[in-house]
């Protein structure tokens, strides 16, 4: 067997040479340790093994070994970085560099990040590029932090406009970006305001991780579309004015309602109600004034009127009140009164705050009852045309006993107090209440009541009390809107036709119902024949 031995000593002679030669030109054991101990290949690194059985086999000087070395680890940094940075350390001779492959360098390694702020290792800018994903990181995280108050701020407008355009590679890129915002944490309305957004593109989103990136670029607001952001403004609300049936007090008079035969009027009654519950004041717009009422109303020139239209009809404006007055008379005409009643000289004779307290029945009365403030004094006032006779006030409660007042020997006109809201003390007013009901259910020789109802708040539970006690007393009365200058002539019309409906079953009601205004006279004069009359049929006590 000599061929046998021969080949055993080659292949020994062959493996000695291999081993031999390069140890102690290239590497001192110092360098092994310290190797060992950077933990370059006391880690175990398969590739370095594979790589340095490779090299030996291939039989190379391991200065080749170290370049190849260089060059294969570029390649193979990809995933193991701080393999990367500690074999930077070495020189070409493969001993370590002063101060980097030491205790410091593994520093570096530990804080990652830090490797940076140092500097890249020289002449190797593969390495460099290596790091610009964590420092781009380190720079969007920073950015964030200066921007996040910023952010915050314009969150809305920003996650309003973001939308994501480009998928693929820019997807996961933007990646770095999206999760690390994540991590930070995201305001709870930008995750509602993204949610919003990514249901509405429900079909567009593929996989959670794709949607998460979107995420990140809503929240980055790198990709703006000015149609998401037209979309997302709050749309503005059509106005619509409802109309009410009911009302037609825009309407005027000669307009024809109900005067010219009523032929709406039919129509409308044809129609049933769609809503069964009205309000009180669109039951009152409602009403539709007879052609008798309304034709009164135009005659007297009741109503609120312009003075245009006064001085049209005939009346002399440049009058002081009340306009009483006939058209087209002067100052002088003015002074008659067409009733020789009302032309005597009106004379305060007794006042009564208790019944026992009332003078001896000896005309017939008039008697002017109704809520305090509507308007009584001034309506005895108007009448007579004798102003200052009867104290009047816009103050509630002025008149606080019974008042009663002689028109010649023919005719007694007496003024009540007021019931209702007044300046006085409970126990004062219901005193007063019980005065007046006192009076117009026991008084002797009152010939009539006229009850005032300011027009434009009509009739009261107080009233309707009164009225029930003169029902049952059967005393005569007749109700007269007061003020009625301040409402439009429709709504005095309207109110005249929902009192007289009102009190249809009443028996001692005196119709017709008046109308008046003490400011502007109008009515008045329809009134003072209405009361004298009274007198004229009236038998002396
Ligand atoms: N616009 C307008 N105001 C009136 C009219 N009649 C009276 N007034 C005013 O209403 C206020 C009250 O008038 P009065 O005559 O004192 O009323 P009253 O019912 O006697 O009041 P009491 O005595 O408190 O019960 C006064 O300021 C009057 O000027 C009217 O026809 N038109
Ligand atoms: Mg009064």
């Amino acid at each position: 067997m000599p061929s046998e031995d021969s080949l055993r000593q080659k292949l020994k002679k062959r493996t000695k040479h291999v081993v031999s030669i390069p140890r102690n030109s290239l590497r001192t054991k110092k360098d092994e340790i310290s190797f060992e101990r950077n933990g370059v290949f006391g880690r175990g690194n398969e590739t370095e093994g594979k790589l340095k059985k490779r090299v030996n086999f291939k039989g190379k000087h391991l200065s080749e070994e170290i370049e190849e070395r260089g060059q294969l680890r570029i390649l193979d940094s990809s995933g193991k970085k701080k393999g990367v940075y500690a074999k930077e350390g070495r020189d070409k001779n493969g001993k370590l560099e002063k101060g980097v492959a030491t205790s410091k360098k593994r520093t570096l390694f530990e804080k990652g990040e830090k490797k940076v702020k140092h500097g890249p290792v020289e002449g190797n800018t593969d390495h460099r590029t290596m790091w610009v994903p964590g420092k781009l990181r380190n720079v969007g995280s920073k950015v964030k932090r200066l921007t996040h108050t910023m952010k915050e701020r314009k969150q809305n407008v920003v996650l309003a406009t973001a939308k994501p355009k480009v998928r693929g590679k820019e997807e996961g890129k933007m990646g770095f970006f999206g999760e690390d915002d994540l991590r930070n944490g995201l305001v709870k309305r930008s995750r509602e305001k993204k949610s919003e957004l990514g249901k509405r593109k429900s079909n567009d989103v593929v996989s959670p991780s794709s949607f998460v990136h979107k995420k990140a670029r809503d929240k980055m607001g790198l990709d703006h579309d000015d149609a998401e952001t037209l979309d997302e403004r709050p749309k503005k609300k059509k106005r619509v004015i409802k109309l009410d049936p009911y009302d037609i007090s825009n309407k005027r008079l000669d307009d024809g309602i109900g005067v010219n035969g009523g032929e709406e009027e039919k129509e409308k009654e044809k129609e049933p109600e769609k809503e069964p519950k009205m309000s009180k004041n669109a039951q009152f717009r409602g009403i539709q004034p007879s052609p008798s009422i309304l034709s009164f109303v135009e005659k007297n020139l009741l109503g609120r009127r312009r003075t245009i239209d006064l001085r049209r009809a005939g009346y002399n404006i440049d009058l002081s009140a009340p306009l009483d007055n006939i058209p087209f008379s002067s100052s002088s005409e003015r002074e008659k009164i067409e009733e020789n009643v009302f032309r005597n000289k009106l004379e305060f004779f007794a006042s009564a705050k208790v019944s026992s307290s009332f003078p001896p029945p000896s005309l017939p009365e008039i008697a002017f009852a109704g809520r305090s403030n509507v308007g009584k004094s001034s309506l005895l006032n108007a009448l007579t045309r004798q102003w200052g006779v009867v104290r009047t006030s816009e103050k509630p409660g002025l008149t606080q006993t019974i008042n009663f007042f002689k028109m010649g020997t023919k005719l007694c006109l007496v003024d009540l107090p007021g019931y209702g809201f007044a300046y006085a003390k409970e126990e004062v007013k219901e005193s007063w209440e019980e005065l007046v009901k006192e009076y117009v259910s026991t008084r002797a020789g009152l010939k009539r009541v006229c009850l005032l109802i300011d027009t434009k708040w009509g009739m009261k539970p107080r009233d309707h009390e009164l009225i029930e006690l003169m029902e049952r007393s059967k005393t005569k009365y007749q109700i007269v809107l007061t003020k009625t200058d301040v409402v439009f002539p429709i709504d005095v019309a309207r109110r005249a036709m929902q009192i007289e409906d009102s009190l249809l079953q009443n028996k001692s009601v005196v119709k017709p119902l008046m109308m008046v205004s003490s400011k502007s006279g109008a009515g008045i004069r329809s009134l003072r024949t209405a009361l004298a009359n009274i007198t004229r049929f009236a038998k002396r006590l």
